[in-house]
């Protein structure tokens, strides 16, 4: 039978201490919500000793989600950060304390300066007054994972005498390696549930090796009840596990691990999405669980593939987190396969194989200038070559731009091309973007909704290209487009364009009538 795992989310808390993820309290609430939908089993939401805001945030998010979610709060082992934890979190149904003091000999001799004994005293005595507040406590082991195993087998067993319900094992700087973390968990775990049962042991890595994921399910396999992460993996220096990565893990490998959680995984993308809106902080393309990229294949041999059966390239569902589709991306490296599905999918009749020889072979010169190439690529390529005439006059292409920023009128004008037709016009908005997709708008005559609008660096330094990626809304269907170009003002526009066309296509498909 499957073990189920707890999860906590520390994400307010320990991915909050990365430079540039500060919330404020609404965001931070707003986030929480997210957790619950997400039907994580605790938050750690912030270390209400350290400020006013943070005391208020944690107090907010005990009131908003505290019925259905557990939740706690860091302290060190001192009185005034353990009655700030209580005091920030004692409306929620579930709270518990969690307590914090480092093991190892570093912290121990370093950062304290102070005999083992008095240290391990120190953390009984806090553990003791935290029970006088709440029934639940739990007690981290700070750089367990480069303690002397027997100090730190006596510590945890001197603060669980005292009452620690939880005994939470990090591997604070990410120094562990998963053979070694799972066997440390295991001999804990074994000595654990001889003197106590019902105390929960939990594991909470950091990725400075990028392990972090590894040596949590190694710690799953050995015994582990609960694991900390954090969406995103977002932390102290290179992060914290995450908790896309572990949840997914476990699921797809459920009878090598015989364990599970209670998330649902379909709001994962969604809670991914809401912290990178929140902090800013962008997650890398080919992230697992959560990137860009991480259910897109570029490759002829892939595609061929997945188009023949999707388990070949594919372990996981996009669906099952909450992505869209799988996404085929027409690149220089796709095969035939590939761009048949692109043409078909458009509503065309692939000809005789001479002919399509000749199509595949423009394609390909196309996508060595383009890099990627989208829908309206495709369709012109085709359209061009059966010499129809229904692309002229069909689609829009920019011609010309000019926008003009300041505190007052942002302006932007525009010139379209339209077959042989040409449109331009101008209008105000309330920045340069606002103002250019006005009159974009304008000149084609949609009512399109902007839903999504992203932009990322591809390269560094004054000659970096901009990556826009754009969501908008048309009737009752979404469509995307991007773009990249030196000139973001520039990427930016035709990104847009390239949304609104793919809303004609769709539109006209059917009147188009596609033949040989
Ligand atoms: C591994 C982790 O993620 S631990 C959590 C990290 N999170 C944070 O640090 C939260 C944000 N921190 C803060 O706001 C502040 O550092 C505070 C409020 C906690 C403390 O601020 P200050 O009182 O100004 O102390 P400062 O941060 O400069 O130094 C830390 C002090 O706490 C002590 N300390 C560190 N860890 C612990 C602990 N677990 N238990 C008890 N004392 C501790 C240090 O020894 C030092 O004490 P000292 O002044 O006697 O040398
Ligand atoms: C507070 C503890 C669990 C921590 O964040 C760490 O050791 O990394
Ligand atoms: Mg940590």
């Amino acid at each position: 039978m499957n073990r189920k795992i707890i999860v906590l989310d520390t994400t307010l808390r320990d991915g909050e201490q990365v430079p540039g993820a500060k919330l404020n309290v609404n965001q931070k609430v707003e986030f929480a919500q997210q957790l619950k939908r997400l039907r994580v089993d605790m938050i750690e939401a912030g270390f209400p000793a350290s400020s006013e805001g943070d005391f208020q945030a944690v107090q907010e998010i005990a009131r908003s989600v505290g019925d259905a979610v557990s939740i706690t709060a860091l302290a060190r082992a001192v009185k005034g950060d353990i009655d700030a934890v209580y005091n920030s979190i004692k409306l929620a149904q579930n709270p518990f304390i969690h307590i914090v003091l480092g093991t190892s000999n570093i912290h121990v001799e370093k950062k304290f300066n102070r005999s083992k004994d008095a240290v391990m005293q120190q953390g009984v005595d806090a553990v003791k007054y935290a029970k006088t507040l709440l029934p639940h406590v739990q007690y981290s082991t700070e750089d367990a994972s480069r303690s002397e195993f027997e100090y730190l087998w006596k510590t945890i067993e001197a603060v669980v005498k005292a009452g620690a319900t939880i005994i939470n094992v990090p591997d604070t700087v990410g120094y562990a390696v998963p053979e070694e973390f799972g066997d440390l968990i295991r001999r804990i775990n074994d000595r654990l549930k001889n003197l106590n049962p019902d105390v929960i042991l939990s594991v909470h890595c950091h990725n400075d090796l990028g392990m972090a994921t590894a040596n949590t399910l190694s710690a799953i396999k050995n015994g582990a009840e609960k694991v900390e992460c954090t969406i995103n993996g977002l932390g102290e220096r290179a992060g914290n596990t995450s908790l896309e990565e572990v949840v997914m893990g476990l699921k797809v490998r459920e009878n090598f691990y015989q364990a599970s959680t209670g998330i649902k995984t379909p709001e994962l993308l969604r809670t991914s999405r809401l912290l990178t809106y929140l902090t800013g902080l962008d997650v890398q393309v080919n992230k697992a669980i959560t990137g860009e990229n991480a259910f897109a294949h570029s490759s002829g041999i892939h595609q061929d593939g997945l188009l023949k059966d999707k388990q070949v390239y594919e372990i996981i569902e996009p669906e099952e987190v909450g992505a869209e589709s799988m996404e085929l991306i027409l690149t220089a490296r796709s095969g035939r396969h590939a761009f048949k599905n692109a043409v078909e999918k458009m509503g065309f009749e692939i000809g005789d194989a001479e002919d399509f020889e000749v199509l595949f072979d423009k394609f390909l010169k196309l996508a060595d200038s383009k890099k990627e190439v989208y829908d309206h690529d495709v369709f012109y390529l085709v359209t061009n070559h059966r010499m129809m005439d229904v692309s002229s006059g069909h689609l829009y292409e920019l011609e010309a731009f000019q926008v003009v920023t300041n505190d007052v009128y942002p302006t932007a004008t525009v010139k379209l091309r339209k077959g042989g037709e040409i449109f331009k016009d101008s209008a105000v908005g309330d920045g340069p973007i606002d103002a250019l997709y006005t009159v974009i708008k304008t000149l084609v005559g949609l009512d399109v909704e902007l839903k999504d609008y992203k932009i990322n660096s591809l390269s560094r330094g004054k000659e970096a290209i901009g990556r826009v990626n754009i969501r908008i809304a048309y009737q009752d269907k979404v469509y995307s487009g991007r773009a990249m170009d030196t000139d973001i003002i520039k990427a930016s526009a035709m990104a847009f364009l390239n949304g609104i066309n793919a809303v004609l296509l769709d539109v006209t498909n059917e009147s188009l009538s596609p033949v040989n």
